[in-house]
């Protein structure tokens, strides 16, 4: 695929957007300090803002909790979602809302925020606010937000809605609960769930949960058991025309924030493409990519449950330290298998799309696409959105991060080619001919972000949970 690639518009051996600020990164803690805060400071930079978290109305009670909680977590200065949005989440009376920021800019916290000041903590015991996720670990990531950002709130409690954490004859009986839409609407319809005080749902990866081929049915459901006047917060990286339409009629009257498609890629994220002679030698290339170089923490998304396993289990026995995890194994096992990501007690990941979206871990420093994302019928079109938030698994709130994305067929070439013109971009090219040159590219981002995590105050490295 060598000579195609190279002649490819988009995908040309050209400088990545990303290379910049990686390359102008020095190794020393004065320097990558500075970069971060100059982010801060820069209002065209999507983790800047001109406000304090005081000034974004938090002033509803019980202000001085919150405040503390993201001063705990050296949250010094809102990111640029979470002063547009906060102000507008916060007002009363509160109105919807549909917000599009880039993957690690803090919707999370945004979110949360809102939630934590809407809450009566005199009724801890009675459910009053929803918030959904597509999958049980970022279900449990966000709970972990909610009790850190919430950890001055006396009577917090946040109940999780996943598979297996709330018993058959069990109640939800605290006062947030976060859960996956399948478990919660299962928990609502066996009245174990009082949805009747609910006040606020929020729907994280929004675009994923609302589409109608996926998740957006299970949603509909959910929401139709809630109070008709419940404010609804919709939260993505990603909002595709059709599916933002559908989200306008899902929480009515929203104030919406848009991204523009030139501003959906993240600066920091350095964006490769490896071109393989073949589909029999991604897994050599994969392997001489990881003998060769120091990585840290770094996530391979693969198709299917099976080829993720059968890649861990060859890597092993080549002598490699990789974990897997996908939807096959039991919740108990996923959590401690992210747990143990999270912690760096592993530091190779081999997953599905089930851990595209949303999973925030600083460390992560390398996002493998193994196999491009692809979708609909026969995976017949390329997945624009999924390669986005696969790629946002690093470069997370200013960090410096790599993607390489496997191609090695005429399929894989046209579908990489497809999402660098959506998205406005070009790839730096990489041979399996030249590894010095490839040693090269990635080691450079890969010691800036080293550097970076050295130095970059973080709230949560290692994990929330
Ligand atoms: N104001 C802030 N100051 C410093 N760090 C922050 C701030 N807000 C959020 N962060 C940190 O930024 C990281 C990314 O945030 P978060 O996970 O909310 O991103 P996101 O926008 O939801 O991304 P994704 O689209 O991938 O879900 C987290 O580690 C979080 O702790």
């Amino acid at each position: 695929m060598a000579d195609q690639a190279a002649s490819a518009p988009g995908v040309a051996a050209a400088q990545v957007d990303g290379a910049a600020p990686a390359s102008n990164l020095q190794e020393n803690s004065y320097d990558v300090e500075v970069q971060l805060s100059d982010l801060q400071k820069d209002r065209e930079n999507p983790l800047g803002s001109a406000a304090t978290f005081q000034e974004l109305g938090l002033s509803v009670p019980p202000p001085n909790e919150v405040l503390e909680g993201l001063t705990a977590l050296k949250f010094l200065k809102p990111s640029k979602v979470q002063e547009k949005a906060l102000p507008l989440m916060l007002a009363d009376p509160p109105r919807n809302m549909i917000a599009q920021s880039q993957s690690g800019t803090g919707k999370t916290a945004a979110f949360v925020t809102t939630v934590l000041s809407r809450v009566d903590y005199s009724q801890a015991s009675t459910p009053q606010a929803l918030l959904l996720a597509p999958s049980r670990e970022l279900a449990r990531q966000i709970q972990g937000v909610i009790t850190t950002i919430g950890q001055f709130i006396p009577n917090l409690g946040v109940s999780a809605a996943i598979p297996g954490s709330i018993a058959r004859g069990g109640s939800v009986d605290k006062s947030i609960v976060v859960g996956t839409p399948g478990t919660v609407m299962d928990l609502i319809r066996r009245r174990q769930f009082d949805t009747s005080a609910l006040r606020v749902l929020v729907i994280d990866e929004a675009d994923n949960m609302l589409d109608q081929q996926g998740l957006g049915d299970q949603c509909a459901r959910v929401k139709g058991m809630l109070p008709k006047n419940i404010q609804i917060l919709l939260f993505s990286a990603t909002f595709p025309e059709k599916v933002l339409k559908y989200a306008t009629s899902f929480a009515p009257s929203a104030n919406i924030i848009k991204l523009k498609v030139q501003e959906l890629t993240v600066k920091g994220i350095s964006q490769m493409y490896m071109d393989c002679p073949g589909e029999a030698d991604k897994y050599e290339i994969l392997c001489k990519l990881y003998g060769l170089m120091n990585i840290g923490s770094s996530i391979i998304f693969v198709k299917t449950r099976e080829s993720a396993t059968q890649i861990q289990q060859s890597m092993v026995r080549d002598g490699h330290k990789v974990s897997v995890l996908h939807g096959a194994y039991e919740g108990s096992e996923r959590d401690a298998l992210l747990d143990d990501f999270r912690t760096g007690k592993s530091k190779v990941l081999i997953t599905t799309n089930v851990l595209a979206r949303g999973i925030d871990v600083s460390t992560v420093s390398m996002v493998i696409n193994y196999d491009i994302p692809m979708k609909g019928a026969g995976e017949a079109t390329h997945d624009t959105e999924t390669y986005l938030h696969r790629i946002g698994r690093t470069g997370r709130f200013g960090r410096v991060g790599v993607s390489i994305t496997f191609i090695s067929d005429k399929k894989s070439f046209t579908a990489l080619h497809a999402i660098a013109k959506d998205l406005q971009i070009d790839l730096v090219a990489l041979s399996p001919d030249d590894w010095d040159e490839t040693e090269k590219q990635v080691q450079k981002v890969i010691k800036s972000s080293r550097a970076q995590a050295n130095f970059v105050p973080s709230a949560t490295s290692g994990g929330q949970e």
